[in-house]
Parts: C-alpha cells; sequence; structure tokens
C-alpha cells in the first residue's frame, strides 16, 4: 500500500455546541505532493487537520490514509504515518525538559534508548533547538515552544507531515529556516497558514476553504491571481505578489523558479 495518499471523502465536522465546522469536504493528496490549506480565521482549518490523524472523528464522511480508512482500529498505525504538529505547542509539551517531549515520540514508538536519543538529538538540531534540550518547555519564549514541537514530530520520521500554522509567532530566521526544512522533507506534507508567501515559496497546490467548504484547489499561483475569488474568502494576495506602491513591479518570481 502506499503509506502516503490522504484522501478525504465528503467530510462533515459538526462541533457538538451545533458549530457547523466542514460541510462535505473532498480531496486527495498522493505522495510528495506540498499542499497548503489556506482560509480566513474560523474557515475549518484546524478542524480539517485534526481529522487526519483521528484526533476529531467526522461527523459525515471519511478519511483514507494509504489505502485505509481511519478507524478506531486503524488508528495506532495511522498515528505513526502522520506526524501532527499543533497549531498551539502546548498542546504538544508536556514532559519535564525538551529533551524528554522530542524523546517521547521515539520510545513510544519502540525504537531503543540510544536510536531516540539519536534521533531527538537531530530533530532539535534540524529545528535549531539543540541548546534547549535541558530546559523544561513552560519556560519557552512562543516561538522556541513552536520549533521543539516540530522536533517532536520530526524525531518520529513520519511518512506525511501535517502542520497547524507552522510559522505562527516565529521570527524571520526561524522562520527561514523553517522553510528550508520543510524544503528537504520530501514525502507528503500538508499544512495550514496564513503565510501565503510561503506558501508560493514551497507548495504545489493550495486547498482554499470558506465556511467549511473547499473553495478552490489548484496552483498557488493561479489562486492567488483570482482577485475575485481571494475577496468572496475573505484573502489577500501575498505580499510579494502585490505590486510596489511606488512603482508597480512585485517580486514574486514566476511558477517553477523558486522552489
Ligand atoms: N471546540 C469547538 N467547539 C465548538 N466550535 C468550534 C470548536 N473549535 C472550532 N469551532 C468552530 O468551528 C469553526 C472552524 O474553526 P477552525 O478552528 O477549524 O477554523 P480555522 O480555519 O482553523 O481558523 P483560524 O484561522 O482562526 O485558526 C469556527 O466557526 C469555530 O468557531
Amino acid at each position: 500500500m502506499s503509506h502516503h495518499i490522504v484522501e478525504v471523502r465528503e467530510l462533515c465536522h459538526t462541533y457538538s455546541d451545533g458549530s457547523v465546522a466542514l460541510r462535505g469536504v473532498s480531496f486527495r493528496i498522493t505522495h510528495g505532493e506540498s499542499v497548503a490549506i489556506i482560509g480566513a480565521n474560523g474557515a475549518g482549518k484546524s478542524t480539517l487537520l485534526m481529522h487526519l490523524n483521528g484526533y476529531l472523528a467526522p461527523t459525515g464522511g471519511e478519511v483514507r490514509i494509504g489505502d485505509y480508512p481511519l478507524t478506531r482500529g486503524t488508528l495506532p498505525e495511522v498515528r505513526r504515518t502522520v506526524g501532527m504538529v499543533f497549531q498551539d505547542p502546548d498542546d504538544q509539551l508536556f514532559m519535564p525538559t525538551v529533551f524528554d517531549d522530542v524523546a517521547f515520540g521515539p520510545l513510544n514508538l519502540g525504537f531503543p534508548r540510544e536510536e531516540a536519543e539519536r534521533r531527538s538529538l537531530e530533530a532539535l538540531s534540524r529545528v535549531g533547538a539543540e541548546h534547549l534540550r535541558d530546559k523544561p518547555p513552560y519556560r519557552l519564549s512562543g516561538g522556541e515552544k513552536k520549533r521543539v514541537a516540530i522536533a517532536t514530530v520530526l524525531s518520529m520520521a513520519p511518512d506525511i507531515l501535517v502542520m497547524d500554522e507552522p510559522t505562527e509567532g516565529l521570527d524571520p530566521f526561524a522562520r527561514r529556516q523553517l522553510i528550508g526544512l520543510l524544503r528537504e522533507f520530501h514525502h507528503t506534507k500538508i499544512f495550514t497558514t496564513h503565510d501565503l508567501d510561503m506558501v508560493l515559496e514551497l507548495c504545489q497546490r493550495t486547498i482554499v476553504l470558506h465556511d467549511g467548504e473547499v473553495a478552490a484547489d489548484g496552483p498557488p499561483e493561479d489562486i492567488f491571481r483570482d482577485v475575485a475569488l481571494l475577496a468572496a474568502c475573505r484573502l489577500e494576495q501575498p505580499l510579494s505578489m502585490q505590486g510596489c506602491p511606488v512603482c508597480g513591479r512585485t517580486i514574486h518570481q514566476e511558477p517553477g523558479g523558486n522552489r
């Protein structure tokens, strides 16, 4: 089977208070695709991501990872395949030290301590957080927590990387470092973001959610040129596609030039 395929069929989610977050979302993402899910606040992005490794269960429709539907029975295998970085790092960090948090995943997967430690150090180094290894997570800054949360997932070497707003709270250097890291991750990656310039740099495909539905699905350049679509979905063009207020020139290169 291909572990790397993510398929969502007519996915619906209504929260227990009656809020309807997803209204029949469908798409299929295949191995190696880099896909951004974008949309205004409240469009349903986080709700959608939380279905991809079973943190939320659909109230209608289904999610398939690889060739299997996501069910209670396939959940352990799905959680090994899909690495999820939550929007709020506090949802991900709960151990006494950063190192313990990053090593928790590989140890839980059954790797020997030595291998778990090797993977953890490598993951911390990839996010530039080796120096934080002995700190308690609650003593970290917001951006540091975010980087460590990403390391907790990288240490498990998932086949599919799912991230909810990965650059939120990062300083420009850390953002650039993360973009480089994501570019090196050659398996399937799916993330939500309001950072549309990052989408242009990293993605061949963007899915636009609006009010719990897919409003568009295609190459970012095409979507970002559709000004009427963007306005209807309460989005704006990435800064690099907006003309300079003085000379009108843009800094965005044409497709294929920068991915
Ligand atoms: N636990 C919850 N209980 C009830 N309603 C919720 C809950 N979580 C989210 N919602 C509602 O579901 C809808 C979609 O929310 P969601 O968090 O998925 O949006 P989002 O696109 O990720 O937004 P943002 O860009 O602000 O993070 C919103 O109307 C929100 O109020």
